[in-house]
């Protein structure tokens, strides 16, 4: 049996500090979505321009084999990335699911208000994805579906409370 937890949420949500942390606690191998997209993906949102669902298919595909290849070797992992509609978390879910063996793939939404979040984007500093995506991140967000398998996190608590309740509420 593995495990494979997806920190999900808009961009400055707080996905990369909860799921790091998550795996850190765990001892689980982490992985940042952000290094598995093509430079073209990277240079369109520092640009200013919203990724779309042809963008985003390569790079889904690529995040889902690596997830299954460490099912196969019977590693436990966290991811934390974007998967913003339902159809990108079944594209995540795919090859784990298509795997021998009981291997489970658990979505933790990581979310907040708005201005909560614009406020995190605008105190941080060197990373590609500027502010003004925001709004379409929010648009293009689609919530976890009960039938989904996961919860929501409310990231006006303190990291570290996020991660005990997430580590909590996985191995329940
Ligand atoms: N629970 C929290 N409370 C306060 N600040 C937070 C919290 N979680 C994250 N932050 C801060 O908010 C900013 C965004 O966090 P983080 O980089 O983890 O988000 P993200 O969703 O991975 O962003 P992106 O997808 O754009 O890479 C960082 O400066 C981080 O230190
Ligand atoms: O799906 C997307 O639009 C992208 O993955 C964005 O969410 C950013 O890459 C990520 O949030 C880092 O800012």
């Amino acid at each position: 049996m593995t495990l494979h937890v997806v920190v999900m949420g808009v961009s400055g949500s707080g996905k990369s500090t909860v799921a790091e942390g998550i795996a850190q606690r765990l001892g689980w191998t982490f992985a940042e979505a952000d290094q598995f997209h093509p430079q073209s993906n990277i240079d369109k949102m520092t640009a200013g321009i919203p990724l779309d669902d042809e963008d985003r298919a390569p790079w889904l595909r690529g995040l889902a084999t690596w997830m299954a290849r460490q099912a196969a070797k019977g590693e436990d992992t966290v991811i934390a990335c974007s998967a913003l509609k339902r159809s990108y978390r079944t594209m995540l879910q795919r090859d784990v699911a298509a795997l021998d063996g009981p291997h489970r793939v658990v979505f933790v939404h990581a979310h907040g208000p708005f201005g909560v979040i614009a406020d995190r984007m605008e105190g941080r500093r060197g990373h590609f994805m500027p502010e003004s995506l925001l709004q379409s991140q929010f648009d293009t967000l689609e919530p976890l579906g009960a039938d989904e398998g996961g919860f929501e996190l409310d990231v006006r608590h303190p990291p570290d409370e996020l991660v005990t309740e997430a580590v909590r509420r996985i191995c329940s």
